[in-house]
């Protein structure tokens, strides 16, 4: 007797209608969906013979054919919009990143219906009002998967990328990182957690827009907004009290508080602070042994002081102290910061952000330089790093002078998205003679040199190198807090896993195709780091790492989950639970079939 027989003999002709919705849903989740792939038997098992045509396909064939539409598609808004219809209902798909990301956050109250279009939750969405019932929102969520998430990217929307205050909007980005989280480091995507913390924006032009789908009013003052956070964090922490919490994109003046007064209460970082920090040092390592002068005689100017730039000043200046040789004060003075008043003085006469005092300088004997050219002519940088979101204000003009100061002048636009850079690959090769040691925030194309053919690959210098690894080094070891020398660590492992030929071609960061490699790195890294601080919790981890660094190494890269078609499904089970596969000959690994 076929499922559908039994269905028929046993019920009415009402029941059945809703018993073969239930087992047809059944396979059509999220998590459980094989699409074309589902073998014949499930097909029928849960009556969806007739229904998709005969083909039962490999995930392979699946992956050619969403790669030619999406290649067919020119607009860059479509790619997404099919992207995010495609991760919703098929958790293959892999970046869905800046550039896009940036205008899919700007349109994402227009097109949100259309992502959604499968039904399937974005992530949490959480406002003030919600927090008396904060617990029983995490429940439901909760009961929509399999298992307690371990990692949540959390944003309230105010600071995204380059773009400013967006919102609600801003849940792309949550959701963009976690997706890196899954592609990049193999994180179980049913167990990542995207949350936008929806107070409001200050944004006008979102306030009186009809289709703006956000709370709409300003954003709470300060007296409110951080016992807000602090009720989310601590309903998070207890509701899953392993998961690790990433803050991401909030704006400058509450990133650093709340990373102050949370760091040490949850297992929590800050990627803008600290990921950026990591992965801008690490290219700054390479940087620096390309150019073949000593750390210490190296002059570093800061265009943009918010949480990026000082983040990534005060990761330098550690690695000043700790590989240059340097004393913390002898390293302070190695850099100096510029913001939209200008270079960042003690008597420069306005009331400093707490967070810009400690580079302050206090050596310009009361004279203040305003623009771009003025700091240079006055600091002679080696080294020029844009984290500013101004677009192309490292000008011909600035890179020409760069190069004539250094052999090889350094100059890392960062902003993001690209449209935001502070200069690109092209104009910057073009003005310093081909001599540049270039990386930008978002890749830009690569160059060829016309005299000779040469072609140069720009490096990419995103917190997308570091953060996966450091979060999936964090969810094994389970540490109870994320360490200062565990960023430090995980940044010297990007540093470390370029291989003879990426260094042989001057590449600062691992091409992009080895991401899920080099991110093992940084999460071995991290673990080790972890239970050398005597902070990692599991025992596992410590008995691998007591067993070398190559058992440890293989310990990471079979924790790292892979989409595989496997299981009780493929033999027509008609209840489709998600079963763990064996996939490395050692150990159990968190692969499932999707
Ligand atoms: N490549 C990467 O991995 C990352 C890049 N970023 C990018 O860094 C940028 C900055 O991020 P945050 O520091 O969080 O933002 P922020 O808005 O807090 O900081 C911007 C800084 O630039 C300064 N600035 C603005 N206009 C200026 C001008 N005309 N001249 C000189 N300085 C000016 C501001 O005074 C402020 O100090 C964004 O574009 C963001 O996308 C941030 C994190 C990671
Ligand atoms: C990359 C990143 O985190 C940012 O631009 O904010
Ligand atoms: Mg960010």
């Amino acid at each position: 007797m076929s499922p559908n027989d039994q269905i028929t003999t046993r019920h009415t002709n009402g029941e059945h209608v809703a018993l073969v919705k239930q087992a047809q849903q059944a396979v059509c989740t999220t998590f459980d969906n094989m699409g074309s792939a589902t073998p014949v038997p499930v097909r029928q098992a849960h009556h969806l013979t007739g229904l998709t045509p005969a083909a039962v396909e490999s995930i392979e064939a699946q992956r050619e054919r969403a790669l030619a539409h999406l290649r067919r598609q020119s607009e860059p808004l479509n790619k997404y919009v099919f992207l995010s219809n495609l991760r919703n209902t098929n958790e293959i798909c892999p970046l869905i990143y800046t550039p896009t990301v940036g205008t899919a956050c700007l349109e994402y109250s227009n097109v949100y219906p259309f992502l959604a279009a499968s039904g399937t939750p974005d992530g949490l969405f959480l406002r003030a009002e919600d927090l008396p019932n904060l617990g029983q929102i995490l429940d439901n969520y909760r009961a929509a998967l399999p298992d307690d998430p371990q990692i949540c990217v959390i944003t309230d929307g105010s600071r995204i990328l380059g773009l400013g205050d967006l919102g609600v909007n801003g849940m792309g980005i949550p959701v963009g990182k976690l997706q890196l989280y899954v592609a990049a480091a193999g994180l179980d995507p049913r167990r990542v957690l995207p949350i936008c913390l929806d107070l409001g924006t200050n944004t006008q032009r979102y306030l009186d827009d009809a289709l703006y789908m956000g709370v709409r009013h300003k954003r709470p003052e300060d007296d409110q907004f951080y016992p807000i956070v602090a009720e989310v964090l601590a309903s998070l922490n207890r509701r899953f009290p392993r998961m690790l919490i990433q803050f991401e994109d909030f704006s400058s003046e509450h990133a650093f508080e709340l990373l102050d007064r949370h760091r040490n209460q949850y297992l929590s970082f800050n990627d803008d602070i600290q990921g950026t920090g990591a992965v801008v040092l690490s290219g700054f390592i390479n940087a620096i042994e390309q150019v073949g002068r000593p750390i210490s005689e190296h002059r570093v100017l800061f265009f943009g002081a918010g949480s990026a730039g000082v983040g990534v000043a005060k990761q330098l200046a550690e690695h000043f102290r700790a590989a240059g040789g340097l004393s913390e004060e002898e390293a302070k003075r190695r850099f100096w910061l510029v913001d939209s008043k200008g270079l960042i003085t003690l008597d420069r006469g306005d009331r400093l952000a707490a967070h810009k005092v400690y580079f302050a300088r206090d050596d310009n004997e009361g004279q203040q330089y305003r623009t771009l050219n003025e700091v240079i002519e006055a600091v002679k940088p080696t080294a020029l790093v844009g984290l500013s979101s101004q677009p192309n204000v490292f000008t011909g003009e600035v890179i020409a002078r760069m190069a004539e100061l250094n052999r090889n002048p350094i100059i890392f636009p960062l902003s993001n998205p690209a449209v935001n850079a502070e200069c690109d690959f092209a104009t910057a090769m073009e003005h310093s003679e081909y001599r540049v040691i270039f990386a930008s925030g978002t890749a830009f194309p690569p160059y060829t040199v016309p005299e000779t053919g040469e072609l140069r690959v720009p490096g990419q210098g995103n917190n997308m190198y570091i953060f996966p690894g450091l979060g999936l080094g964090a969810v094994l070891a389970q540490p109870s807090r994320i360490t200062d020398s565990m960023i430090y660590e995980s940044a010297r492992a990007l540093a470390g896993a370029l291989t003879d030929e990426e260094r042989g071609q001057g590449d600062l960061y691992p091409r992009i195709q080895r991401i899920r490699a080099v991110s093992a790195q940084v999460a071995a890294a991290t673990i080790r780091c972890a239970v050398n601080e005597e902070l990692a919790t599991s025992e596992e981890v410590k008995a691998v790492v007591a067993a070398g660094d190559e058992a440890l190494l293989d310990y990471v890269r079979s924790h790292m989950w892979e989409p595989v078609y496997s299981g009780p499904q493929c033999t027509g089970d008609a209840s489709p639970a998600v079963k763990a596969t064996t996939a490395s000959p050692t150990t159990t690994t968190t692969s499932y079939h999707i």
